[in-house]
């Protein structure tokens, strides 16, 4: 689905992550993992372009997608933020109806169907729509804290998007919301390709099919991220090929 090819990021002077080359493919489900400030995050924003919105990010190499550089002069980085949907760290509904959330987006991109059946079908495949389906009309900032995430998984499916990118979804959660959480990536993966940052490395090892592990490397006084093995879960989780991943998740390291 997307193949990245020596991509790096900098804030100003500051190169965040460094020569980044994997493929992330299709309906499979890609962990970043790895310590605090090796670029997971950074590194995840830029599979929509979302580091566009930071003045000073600058991003080098290429990420192509369906075979195109996502950051060719004819791409319009809204497009693409339509195909390539993003679900954040803290759950953030908007201050409206449960219904108007998940109808936001196929209203702005103007979509004709029936919205009724739009908004069934979104809150439906994210677990949700038993829990809500008789208070709609209620504001989405009621709900726990584990529905708000879910609202928010509707509201960026509701637009029927390709990928789904998601950043730490669960560390604002209780445990039973995160399994709940987990849960429903597992069954999105029928449909989409999910790409998610965690910091819970038991989650990565539940959820995902592939696992890229970051570390930082430190060159006269400045830290750097770099990709240090991207492979099956289940193998960077039994036998990794490199030892730092091996100190970080056996808990040595991070
Ligand atoms: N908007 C920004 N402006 C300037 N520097 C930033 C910005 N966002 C991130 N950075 C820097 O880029 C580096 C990587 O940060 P990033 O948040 O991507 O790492 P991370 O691995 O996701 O960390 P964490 O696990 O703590 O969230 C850090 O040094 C951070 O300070």
């Amino acid at each position: 689905m997307f193949e990245l090819r020596k991509v790096s990021v900098s804030y100003g002077s500051h190169r965040a992550v460094g020569d980044v080359s994997m493929d992330v493919f299709q309906r499979n489900i890609t962990a970043l993992i790895g310590p605090s400030g090796c670029g997971k995050s950074t590194l995840l924003r830029c599979l929509n372009r979302m580091n566009d919105l930071v003045p000073s990010a600058r991003v080098d190499g290429e990420v192509i997608y369906h075979g195109e550089n996502l950051y060719g002069p004819r791409v319009d980085p809204v497009q693409v933020r339509k195909v390539i949907g993003m679900v954040f760290q803290k759950p953030n509904p908007f201050p409206k109806s449960i219904y108007d959330n998940v109808a936001f987006g196929p209203r702005t991109m103007g979509i004709k169907q029936n919205m009724d059946d739009i908004v069934e079908e979104a809150l439906r495949g994210a677990a949700l729509w038993d829990e809500v389906k008789d208070k709609l009309t209620s504001n989405g900032l009621s709900l726990s804290g584990g529905q708000q995430q879910r609202l928010c998984i509707a509201r960026a499916i509701a637009v029927k998007p390709e990928v789904v990118l998601m950043d730490e979804p669960c560390s604002a959660l209780d445990p039973i919301a995160t399994l709940k959480i987990e849960d429903l990536i597992r069954q999105l993966k029928d449909e989409y390709t999910i790409v998610i940052v965690t910091h819970n490395m038991q989650q990565a090892a539940r959820v995902s099919d592939m696992t890229a592990f970051f570390s930082v490397r430190t060159s006269e006084g400045k830290r750097t991220g770099e990709l240090v093995e991207y492979d099956d879960t289940e193998k960077i989780f039994s036998t990794p090929a490199d030892r730092r991943t091996e100190d970080y998740i056996s808990g040595r390291f991070g």
